[in-house]
This record gives structure tokens, sequence and C-alpha cells, in this order.
């Protein structure tokens, strides 16, 4: 079953395209990567993706067109976080991940045991129940990160949009971060699309990139199809070797002297 379905999307603002002509299918499971330089257009087609920017084409979510959802119904199809969430100073962590329950509440939106066990079990599983009762202002960087990731998980839909979620996460915890997200989908059998700069995390945890320029598709396939160092040269102004891992999942490392174009 395809998680995702993308035809001929064209995406933007206020009717002025940003992306346009993307074409993809992300399987049940599956990990896409959205990569591309600053300004290429990939929060916005994830934005699209979560029906907060306006798209032309179809885009399809688990066989059911984006375009006839409600805004609830998409909330429980697709968890999104944007790159930079607002999270109110004051809320406690708990109360922040429980916003991630609002798509599934009741007419008179008051959350349930269920929910609040719902919250508790993520909590646990993302090791952020030590600071359940913490304000948000008193977290690191990467703490931050966590609660981010588990009000997308309370949401409980089958199909995470992650814009950036390794931002401000030094290698180590961007790593922890990844393979919990990665240990999601084997064990959940959620679907992944993240976009990322980091290139290398991207080719070892995505088993799809598709590369963004001016808002155009300028590749997509496999991370040892698309990450080329003439690609990056190209698209990214980069001077950079991309290092063949032997199990599809290059290395990609930037060098000197650099050559700008
Ligand atoms: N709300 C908005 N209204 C109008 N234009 C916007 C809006 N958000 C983004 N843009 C424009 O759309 C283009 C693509 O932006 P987008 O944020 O999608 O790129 P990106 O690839 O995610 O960039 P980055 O890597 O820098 O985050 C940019 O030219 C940006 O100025």
């Amino acid at each position: 079953m395809t998680a995702l379905r993308l035809r001929e999307v064209q995406a933007g603002y206020a009717g002025k395209p940003v992306v346009r002509g993307v074409s993809l299918d992300v399987p049940v499971g599956g990990w896409l990567a959205i990569i591309g330089p600053n300004g290429a257009g990939k929060s916005t087609l994830l934005k699209a993706i979560a029906g907060i920017a306006d798209f032309d084409g179809d885009i399809v979510l688990h066989d059911k067109p984006a375009a006839e959802l409600s805004h609830r119904d998409r909330a429980r199809e697709v968890g999104y976080s944007p790159q930079n969430p607002a999270m109110p100073d004051g809320l406690t962590v708990t109360d922040y991940v429980l916003l991630g329950r609002t798509p599934h509440l009741g007419r008179l939106a008051r959350e349930s045991s269920r929910d609040l066990s719902i919250v508790d079990e993520v909590l646990h599983r993302l090791d952020l129940g030590d600071l359940a009762g913490r304000p948000l202002r008193t977290l690191s960087g990467g703490e931050r990160q966590r609660a981010v990731l588990a009000r997308v998980l309370t949401q409980q839909t089958r199909l995470l949009l992650l814009d950036e979620p390794t931002t401000g996460l030094d290698i180590g915890h961007a790593q922890a971060l990844l393979e919990r997200l990665d240990r999601l989908r084997r064990e959940d059998g959620s679907t992944v699309v993240t976009t990322l700069h980091d290139l290398t995390f991207a080719a070892q945890y995505a088993d799809q990139l598709l590369l963004l320029d001016g808002g155009e598709v300028v590749a997509a396939g496999t991370p040892a199809e698309v990450l080329t160092a003439e690609r990056l040269a190209r698209h990214y102004d980069a001077t950079a070797e991309v290092l063949s891992s032997g199990q599809g999942h290059p290395v990609i490392t930037p060098v000197r002297p650099f050559h700008k174009k």
C-alpha cells in the first residue's frame, strides 16, 4: 500500500507556486527525505502535504485524496512538525505533548484517561518521563526536539512529516532521534517524510531521496542514485566527496579547496 502519493503537485502561497511538478510514491513503512539547498521549497512541499500550504495536483494519503479530507481527518492521517514549532514557554512537557491528541478529542474537547495514558506511553518511549512536569522553557534544545517528536507521535498517525527534526542537535542526539524514528517505522509500520540538511544522515536513514532546487525536482531515487559530487556542486554550490559505503548509504564529506561556481 502507498502511504503517500503525489502527482504533479504544485505548492505555494497566495496562489504563487514555489514548488512545481512533484510526483512520487512513498510505500507504507518507507522513509522519504526531501533534500535541497536553502529556499529550494522543501518546507513548502511538506506544508502542502500537511494541509497548510496551497497546492494543485493530487496528494493522496493512504488512498484518500487530501483535498477531500477535513482539517480534523487530515490531522488523524498526518502528524506534522514544522521547522520552528510554537512552544509556549509556560506549558509543561505533558501539556504540550497532550496537544497531539487534539484531533482525537470529543466534542467537549476534554482529554480522556486513554489520551493521558497515550501521552504517558509516548513520554516513556522517548525517555521524557522525568521531564514530564517541567515547563518547556527549561528544556535544552535536544529535549525540546524530543518533546516536539512526542507531540507528533501522540497524534497517532500512520504518516509522520518532520521538518528538519535534527536541527540544533549534536551528532549523537541527532543519531539517537533518527534511530528512534527508524525503530518506529519498523515496529509500528509508520511512514516517515523528513526534510534533512545533513545529507549523510539522509543517506543513512531514508530509502528514497527527493532533491529539489529552485522549486523543481532535479533528482529522485535511492541515496546512492541521487547523491553525486557533481549534483552537490551544481545544486548546493558545495565542494564535497561522496564516499560509497558499499551498502547504498553514501557518506558526504566537504573538502577543501572550496570551488565556488
Ligand atoms: N509563508 C510564505 N509566504 C510566501 N513565501 C514563502 C512562505 N514561506 C516560504 N516562502 C518562500 O518559498 C520559498 C521556499 O521556501 P521553503 O521554506 O519551502 O524552502 P526550504 O527548501 O525549506 O528552505 P530552508 O532549507 O532554508 O529551510 C522561499 O523563496 C521562501 O521565501
